[in-house]
């Protein structure tokens, strides 16, 4: 499916998306699918997994802040969502840092996400490869994580995305580029969580690798728009959120190469 058709059906079908996310990123990564035209739900308590995940149109999983009964819930809701071929996406933020979050990131991927939503750092550590990150910023680049996606992709057979200066996809096959966005981005907290987020949003319209794209360029082309009125981080966030909702879906090809 084309971007332009997928941001034309997220608008008029308005997915519910289950996010379980970080408590930096609840209220951004809200905001942010909101205004993209998705209707999203932070729902956390393990009690809760069994009623939720089923009903919604995807679920997004995010490791920034986890701990124990959240940890229960992101296994339990990962079951929930393949039983019932609900797609999901998987952001293993900082999953390097200490051997419980990276165990935790390992059998997440190991119940083979559909999306896997990571920066280079983070996709080169998944893969066992060395690289240079600290915490939630990447320390490395998106052309050094390619390999590490492209087999990270074929093993969990998963479509795998590395955020950056200019993102990359793949499902192990098919490749994608999207070029734009601003250098704010990444000065911003949460940009990456709000991503999988809305990537979430748009698997719950089309098909994943379409979907996962249609995700990049939305955000690409917003975050151009956004950075032509910002006088900083502080007044970009607020124009990222209106460049979202402005943006139209004739405006998505141009970012995609
Ligand atoms: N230097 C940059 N120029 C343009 N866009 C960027 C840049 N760095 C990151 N982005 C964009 O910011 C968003 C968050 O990506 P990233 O910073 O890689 O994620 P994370 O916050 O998980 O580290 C993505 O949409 C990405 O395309
Ligand atoms: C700073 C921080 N610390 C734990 S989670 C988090 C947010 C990370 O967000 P992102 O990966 O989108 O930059
Ligand atoms: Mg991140």
């Amino acid at each position: 499916m084309a971007p332009h058709d997928l941001l034309t059906a997220l608008r008029d079908q308005n997915p519910l998306v289950h996010c379980i996310t970080n408590y930096v990123a609840m209220n951004v990564a809200a905001n942010v699918v909101l205004a993209a035209g998705a209707s999203p739900a932070m729902v956390h308590a393990p009690e809760e997994i069994a009623e939720f995940t089923p009903v919604c149109g995807a679920l997004t999983i995010n490791i920034g802040t986890l701990s124990a009964p959240w940890q229960a819930s992101m296994v339990a809701a990962a079951t929930a969502a393949n039983a019932q071929n609900i797609p999901w996406v998987l952001d293993p933020v900082a999953h390097f840092i200490s051997d419980y979050r990276k165990r935790a990131a390992q059998l997440l991927l190991a119940q083979r996400p559909t999306i896997l939503r990571g920066n280079a750092s983070e996709i080169l550590a998944l893969a066992g490869e060395a690289g240079a990150g600290k915490g939630a910023d990447s320390g490395d680049s998106v052309e050094a994580a390619q390999g590490a996606a492209k087999s990270l992709a074929t093993q969990f057979g998963s479509v795998v995305a590395i955020t950056g200066p200019v993102d990359y996809l793949t499902d192990g096959t098919r490749e994608a580029q999207v070029s734009g966005g601003s250098p704010l981005m990444p000065q911003i907290t949460a940009l990456g969580c709000s991503q999988t987020a809305l990537m979430g949003a748009y698997a719950a319209t089309g098909p994943a690798f379409d979907a996962a794209l249609a995700a990049l360029a939305h955000f690409k082309v917003a975050g151009s728009a956004a950075a032509k009125r910002a006088e900083g981080p502080g007044s970009f966030q607020v124009h990222f959120l209106d460049a979202l909702a402005n943006t139209q879906p004739a405006d998505l090809a141009q970012v995609i190469g």
